[in-house]
């Protein structure tokens, strides 16, 4: 049997910061972080403790809210799929008058981990689709936009979906680390922490 992976929250933040690191020196400072929840929230707090400098103004964390969910098929020998939910989207509320929209943005989507690569292939095509809209109707369609993407683990194995560069706008797929398929453990759902503290500083993921 192939053995659980914990991750422990040293390990968590030690992916964040070198993940910022990178994401700093290759793209720059980004305007506006999305988390996917709930996974991608944590990571997403976390990182953005490293892409600011101090005296700077904190880095806006928007959430959206992504599940998967499976889909049966019709039982006649329909391939069982994944598909995904939206249950919350973009919502600029009182930061509206200076950031209406995601044009022109360099905008960093944060997830814990990256498995059939379904979830961030939605996000990547919807957040694209909805900047399109915009920057058409406001004529503003010169501006490029930038998703980058920051997941704490990829997990190497065959996608169900790629994501498309060109919706990416020059932005960066970073991976805290490349993991093979197994199950992943993380803390924040673990009902036992020093147990599962534990079990990752025995796997050397402190
Ligand atoms: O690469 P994929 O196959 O799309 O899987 C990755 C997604 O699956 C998990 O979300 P889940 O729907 O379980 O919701 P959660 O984040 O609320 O736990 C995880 O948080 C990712 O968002």
């Amino acid at each position: 049997m192939v053995e659980k992976l914990y991750i422990s929250y040293n390990n968590v933040h030690k992916l964040c910061k070198a993940g910022a690191e990178k994401f700093l020196k290759d793209v720059g400072k980004p305007d506006v972080i999305i988390a996917i929840g709930g996974g991608g929230f944590i990571p997403a707090r976390i990182i953005r403790t490293f892409l600011r400098s101090s005296g700077e103004k904190n880095i806006p964390i928007q959430a959206i809210g992504l599940s998967l969910y499976e889909d049966l098929g019709t039982g006649n020998g329909d391939k069982i799929g994944k598909e995904v939910i939206r249950t919350q989207w973009l919502d600029f509320g009182a930061l509206s008058q200076h950031f209406d929209s995601l044009i022109g943005k360099n905008i960093l989507i944060v997830d814990e981990v990256d498995d059939t690569r379904t979830t961030l292939h939605y996000a990547v095509s919807e957040l694209y689709k909805d900047v399109q809209e915009i920057a058409e109707k406001l004529g503003r369609t010169n501006e490029k936009t930038k998703f980058s993407i920051f997941v704490l683990h990829n997990k190497l194995k065959e996608k169900r979906a790629e994501i498309d560069e060109h919706k990416m706008g020059g932005g960066e797929y970073i991976s805290g680390k490349d993991v093979p398929d197994q199950w992943i453990a993380y803390p924040w759902e673990s009902d036992d922490i020093d147990d599962h503290t534990k079990h990752a500083v025995e796997q050397g993921n402190i």
